[in-house]
This record gives C-alpha cells, structure tokens and sequence, in this order.
C-alpha cells in the first residue's frame, strides 16, 4: 500500500491538503513569510502526502468494505433451535431430520469455528488523535460514568510494585465494562478531581461512595489491554457460596451467590483465585465474583486439616493413634459382610453400611465442568433412583414398569444362590456358579454387588446396557454406593434422589398407607420410629456424600404426588437437553 501511496503522491496531492495550501496562499498577507513558509513545505512535503494518504485508505477501509459478520453467537442460536426440535421430534419428520443435522459434530464445529472468527476484529483501529497532548506526558483518558444504583463493575487494588491505584478487574456485563472506556491494568490518576496518589483502594472506594451524579476518573491506560471474550465453560457447583459471608473476596458486592447444583457460566478465568461467573439463568445479569477452582479446593483441605486437628484434640487420652485413609481410596467393598450395626440382620445387605461409607468425602467437590446433552431418540438414559433404604424407590420403580411394562425396565439381578421351586431362570434371578461371579466382579462388570447368607448377588453393566439398546428406559434403584460405578460416559444414568419427609410426615404416610417395612422380609409390620430416624439420617447423609451428583430429586412423602413428579421427570430425560459431565457430551 505504501509504494501505491507514494506513486500517487508524485502526480495528486489530498484533497484536503490542496485545500490548506490554497487557504495558506490567501493568509499570507496576514501572517509572517517565516510561518508561512514553514506551513507550505509542510503542507507540500511527501511526508505528510503520505501520511495523509494512509491515513485516507485506512479509514475508507474501516468505513466502506468492512466485512461484518451477521452474527457471532450461532452456537448458541443453535442450541436453543435444538432444544425447541427436541419438543417437536415426535410430531413432526423434517423435526427429526433438522434436529439430527444439528447435532452432527461437523456441523456444529463449524458453526463454533465461525463464531470464533466472528468474535475476533481483523480490522486495525485507529486511536483519536489527542487534542492537545504535552510531549513530557503520559497519554491519559477521561472518563465520566453517571452513577446509578447499580455497581461499577470494577475492582481496584494498589499494584505491588508500583504502589499506584490500578484497575484490577472488570465485571462482565458491569457498567464498567459495557462502557468500553475502563480496562484492566489501567492506573487511576484522579477520581472526580481528587488526586488518588498515595491512598489506598478504601480511600478510592470512600471517595467514589461520596460522589453523587457523573462521576469523573483520570487514567492512564493500561499497555496490554484489550477486549474482554467471554469464556463458554459451564460449570454445575458442588458447593453453596456467599460472598456475604466470605471474609477474603476482594469486594462483597461483586460476588455472585450461588447454591450447591446451580449451573454457572464461568465467563472469565483469567485471574487463578476469582473467576467471574453468572448463574446460566440470568444469561445477560452482569457477572460477579466467585471462588476458582483452585482457591476453593484450598479452602476445603485448609478446612479438613482445622478439623482434623480439632478433632484430634478432642480425641486426645481416649486414643493414642488416629487412622487416615489416603485420599482418593474408596472404603466401598467388593463384597460386604452380612450384618451392620445400623440395619436388623434379616435384611438383605449388598453393602457394609457401617459409617465408614464416606469415600467420597475425601474427594474435594468444587465444580463440574457441563454441557447439554441432547437425548437421542430411540436410545434412553438409564434413570437410577437413590435413597435411603425403605424411603420407596423400589415402590416408585415398580408403579412406573407396571404403567407401560414395554417401554421401562429393570435388569434382572445375577445370583449364586441355588433356584428355588417355582422360580424361573432370567426371570427372578440370573443363576450363576460362584467362580464366574467372583471372576465378573473382578473384571469390573458388575455395577453393584454383595453377599447375603453365604451367595452373591448383583447387577451386571452388561444386563442395563442391553435394556437401552432395546430402546427401552433402564429404571435402577441401586443402593447409594453404587453411585460411582453407575455414573460413567457408557451409561450416562440420570440420577434422582429420593427423599423422605420429615420425622412425622414420613410416619404418618407409611402407617396410613400401612407400609409394611421392608427390612425384614419375613416380618409383615410396618416401620419402627427407629428405622424412621434412620431412614431421616441416611438421606441426610446421602445427600452430605453425593448431593452433588444428583440431578434431581422427589421428595416421597404422598406417594401420588411423588409418582407424578417421577412421570414428570423421565419425560424430561426422555426429551429434553440436560446438563451432564461435559465428557459425556462428544
Ligand atoms: N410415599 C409413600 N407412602 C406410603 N408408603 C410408601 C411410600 N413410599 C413407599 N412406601 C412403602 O414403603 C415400603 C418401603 O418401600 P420400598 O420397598 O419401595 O423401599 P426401598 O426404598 O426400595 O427400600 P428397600 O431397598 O429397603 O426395599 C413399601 O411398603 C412401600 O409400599
């Protein structure tokens, strides 16, 4: 372009540059020849000429053939477009058919790659030029935001080695960032004429609280700044936060609350102690401040090691070693013992429940990366009922198989127990020798597994995928610890925990429905209060465990009412996209 500017330089002149000189022309009787002739040989200089032209075809650039993008979120559309097909598919082919051609992983990249693009700005920007500007000084902006009632959307810290008051962050979606004019890095000079040299970020913070209308910020601008893109992690967490209540957030009224479960849109990462995120529900609310990754895992072993210590204290005299278990190794057995101190021995037990169950506690849950897995049709998602024992998930299963017997199924269980009279082969039980048992269990293709009265029994991942591949709803009511077996990409279970209503509640529904308890098999009473106090204490125990795997849960206090919410949701399974492990999504 250069030598194109040039070659045009020898033969025209700009526009407006021809019109200066000629206005230069008129003006020379009013001003000295000296000026004047310093003005016409700059005017006239190639230099300028070529400037000037640059300048000309960079900004006709900018102006006339800029290619813009329609649009950069066409993922996005996309996705919704596919949630409304996934309604429609049974009604309608051309449904089908556009829900299948979305969901192919060419098409979909190619729609992300072009968004990637979109997002991007190939064309240079020129900066404004400064009206007056010293040669000594710094380039320096004004910036003048109108307070409201909402917040800046920026935090501000002193830098460590400079000891200036510099912007250190900027909210997604804030004022501060919708404005355009406030970046990252850049140092604040004077805040409504007050000069912030020396003070520190409470003192910034004060001033700014004492300002009514425009408020005025001087800055220098930050050297390495530029436009903020928002991150596409979503995140389902495994913890409830408040940032009301957290002593060490930078700034309280830009943290984001959220609760155990909710999915959040993680939009910024880039500083390793507090990401920026809001809750997927309120897609265009400005981000706030949440612990990342790393910082909350830091907290919870800093929290594990107090307690520990404090639990050591405590212990101190009445034991003279404390055992740890690594972290990270299951306590679950591949075949439990018969009897546990919290369950009457007639009860058939696939799992020690003694109080060591809590494996999963020495994993620190903090956040799950998710996307939305789209239900393909003809091929279910197994649904698994979790509970207490007795709380009614075998009663929920049952009432939802008898409904349409062809379309939800359970696996039939394997045992090594010997067939008893009347009973058939593949109907009640898969009759299986003891050696191949024990060697299934020990190639890992059993999901769940235990010993009763000398025999195994057990639930191969073999027998539920063979139900999905049927076309059929595998329904499971495993016992909790069969969680972590269950929940892989192969079988992609959708899980719901089923949980009892309070002490009275649940007594009053169980001894008006006369609900025989079914911890011991040969006994036709109902529940104790003991096994009702159990029953309460197991869900809360469950839910403290893997509360956050679950994706659902029914509360089965009536059973009509828990029944139509179990409806309800293996429907929703069945046609609608749901947030899963980002891994199970290809
Ligand atoms: N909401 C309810 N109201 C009244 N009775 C109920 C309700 N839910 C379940 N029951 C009854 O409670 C008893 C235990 O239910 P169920 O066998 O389904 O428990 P479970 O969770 O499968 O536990 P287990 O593995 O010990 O059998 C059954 O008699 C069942 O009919």
């Amino acid at each position: 372009m250069t030598a194109e500017v040039m070659a045009a330089n020898d033969t025209h002149w700009d526009p407006a540059l021809s019109k200066l000189i000629a206005s230069l022309k008129e003006a020379e009787s009013l001003s000295n020849d000296q000026e004047i002739d310093f003005l016409q040989t700059l005017l006239e200089s190639k230099e300028l000429n070529a400037l000037v032209n640059v300048h000309s075809k960079v900004a006709k650039v900018g102006r006339d053939d800029r290619l813009a993008p329609i649009l950069s979120t066409s993922g996005m559309i996309m996705c919704e477009v596919l949630e409304q097909l996934s309604q429609q598919c049974h009604l309608n082919e051309d449904c089908r058919e556009a829900f299948h051609l979305l969901q192919k992983p060419h098409l979909q990249s190619l729609l992300y790659a072009h968004d990637a693009i979109a997002q991007k700005d190939f064309y240079p920007h020129l900066p404004d030029l400064p009206i007056e500007m010293d040669e000594d000084e710094e380039t320096i902006k004004i910036v003048q935001l109108v307070k409201s009632n909402e917040p800046l959307g920026a935090t501000i810290k002193t830098d460590e080695e400079s000891g200036k008051i510099i912007i250190a962050r900027i909210m997604h979606g804030g004022a501060a960032d919708r404005s355009g004019l406030i970046h990252v890095g850049d140092e604040v000079i004077e805040v409504n004429g007050i000069n912030v040299e020396g003070k520190t970020p409470g003192d910034v913070l004060s001033i700014l609280q004492n300002s009514e209308g425009t408020i005025t910020f001087k800055l220098v601008p930050s050297d390495g700044r530029g436009a903020q893109r928002e991150s596409k992690v979503r995140v389902r967490a495994h913890f409830d936060y408040n940032p009301e209540v957290d002593p060490y957030i930078p700034c309280k009224e830009a943290g984001l609350a959220f609760q155990r479960g909710d999915i959040l849109h993680i939009v910024s990462q880039d500083d390793s102690y507090w990401w920026q995120a809001r809750r997927e529900s309120e897609r265009t609310a400005r981000a706030g401040l949440i612990p990342s990754r790393a910082l909350q895992e830091r907290r919870i072993l800093h929290e594990r090691t107090q307690r520990d210590v404090a639990d050591g204290e405590s212990k101190k005299g009445s034991c003279t070693s404390i055992c740890t278990t690594p972290p990270g190794s299951p306590r679950l057995r591949s075949s439990s013992s018969t009897s546990s101190c919290r369950q009457p021995k007639t009860k058939k037990i696939m799992y020690d429940l003694t109080e060591n169950d809590d494996f999963d506690r020495e994993l620190i849950a903090t956040y799950e990366e998710v996307a939305k897995l789209y239900p393909r049709p003809g091929i279910y998602r197994p649904v698994v009922l979790i509970g207490a024992p007795g709380v009614g998930r075998n009663e929920l299963r049952r009432r939802l198989i008898a409904r349409d017997p062809e379309k939800y199924r359970s696996p039939v269980p394997y045992t090594t127990r010997p067939m008893r009279t009347g009973e058939v082969a593949g109907r009640e039980y898969i009759f299986v020798s003891r050696e191949k048992m024990d060697a299934d269990i020990e190639a890992g293709k059993f999901i769940e597994h235990g010993e009763y009265k000398g025999h195994l029994y057990g639930t191969s991942a073999e027998s539920v995928k063979s139900i999905v591949n049927a076309g059929c709803v595998c329904l499971l009511s495993p016992h909790y610890q069969a969680i972590k077996a269950l929940r892989t990409v192969q079988l992609k279970p959708f899980l719901v925990h089923i949980k009892p209503p309070e002490f009275d509640e649940l007594k009053k529904t169980r001894t008006e429905a006369r609900a025989k308890s079914t911890f011991d098999e040969s006994n036709a009473r109902g529940f104790t209060d003991e096994e009702f106090t159990d029953m309460v204490k197991s869900s809360v125990r469950i839910d403290f465990l893997y509360g956050h795997f679950f994706d659902d849960e029914i509360l089965n206090a009536d059973l009509v009412t828990a029944f139509e919410k179990l409806v309800n949701i293996v429907q929703r399974v069945e046609n609608e996209p749901l947030w899963a492990p980002s891994s199970w999504v290809q």
